[in-house]
């Protein structure tokens, strides 16, 4: 990465994956598996994910290998392979693939929010500020990797720079405990901050359906990687669920989740993990197949020192324009490392 990512769980500093390639249906589709221990398998568990889905496939083909690779114990496997095939299909179909998803939708952009790692608080306000001149009018700071009253006044220095009508939200990547979050919920109130994701640990359900109610809503994020979103859902514990497609095993998977989501009255947002360009693509035709999508977390490509493939996603005035060719818009044959 050229921009590494600073949070309370530890700087996200390299990024390294696997491209797939499939051919299906007369089309090669790609995929892109890029793990990110933490949040899914390690590297060596997702080669040997892929490795074993490659031999299922050669028995069952497509069937067997999707059946092959297990969501919970090799997402990013699964997300490579089921991207690639997915994006076969659209291309078979002759649509992009948000509209494989669902046919009946034409979008031609979706909101994006900015990402701000850690920092000093007047290094934080001017990144904010940097990305309100670049047209964001949605920001993520990240926070937790400092005390609580130094991560009050870092959202404070923002405010002061850039003003009432940026929306800020917060990621504390799960730091807190329940009596720090109770007290950052009540000073960020003040500053208008739009939800806070992940303000306590993965497993404190409780703790989160707790602290919802005022004006600071509560995203789930690390809450997903255990797949634990029907009991979030049955605890009212979130306003907010963060999807992200490599950590749930794929693009259908986290299309899935976020319609579930939607149907109880929570709001999806989708992220990258800080992916390649076929991996954001797919991230990004999940968000537009997603009827008046919130901001998502999807404008993450700038932070990498090389891509796969030229970025056909282009953002101005905080929103990401979605490709309208066939698949995920990217041409496989020019997919490689170091493009
Ligand atoms: O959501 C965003 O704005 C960008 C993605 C992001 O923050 C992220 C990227 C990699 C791993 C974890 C996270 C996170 O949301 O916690
Ligand atoms: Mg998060």
């Amino acid at each position: 990465m050229k921009r590494p990512l600073a949070t309370a769980d530890g700087t996200i500093a390299e990024r390294e994956g696997v491209v797939v390639r499939y051919d299906h249906r007369g089309e090669t589709g790609v995929g892109e598996s890029t793990p990110l221990p933490g949040w899914t398998e390690s590297l060596d568990a997702c080669r040997s994910g892929l490795a074993d889905a490659a031999a299922a496939e050669a028995d069952g083909g497509h069937t067997a290998a999707m059946l092959a690779l297990d969501a919970a114990a090799v997402p990013a496997a699964r997300h490579g392979f089921a991207t690639a095939l997915l994006d076969a299909d659209a291309r078979a179909d002759g649509v992009p693939l948000y509209r494989w998803f669902d046919p009946d939708r034409r979008c031609q952009s979706v909101p994006v929010n900015a990402t701000v790692g850690d920092g000093r608080p007047q290094e934080t306000a001017d990144a904010v500020a940097d990305a309100v001149d670049a047209g964001f009018d949605c920001c993520k700071v990240k926070v937790g990797a400092r005390p609580v009253a130094d991560d009050v006044e870092r959202i404070r220095a923002v405010r002061d720079c850039v003003g009432d009508d940026v929306t800020l939200r917060a990621d504390a990547n799960g730091a807190w405990s329940r009596d720090e979050a109770e007290t950052a919920f009540e000073e960020l109130a003040s500053f208008g901050v739009e939800y806070v994701e992940q303000p306590l640990a993965a497993d404190d359900i409780e703790g989160h359906a707790s602290l919802r109610g005022g004006s600071v809503g509560v995203a789930l994020d690390e809450s997903l990687v255990d797949r634990r979103v029907h009991a979030i859902l049955d605890a009212d514990a979130a306003d907010v669920l963060v999807l992200k497609p490599m950590v749930l095993g794929g693009p259908g998977n986290a299309h899935t989740l976020a319609m579930r989501a939607r149907e109880r009255g929570v709001d999806p947002v989708v992220t990258t993990t800080i992916d390649g360009v076929v991996a954001r693509l797919a991230a990004l035709h999940v968000a537009a197949a997603i009827p008046d999508v919130s901001a998502c977390g999807l404008a993450t490509g700038d932070r990498l020192a090389t891509d796969l493939a030229p970025d056909p996603a282009t953002v101005s005035d905080g929103r990401m324009s979605v490709p309208q060719s066939a698949g995920l818009g990217v041409d496989p044959a020019e997919v490689g490392p170091d493009a």
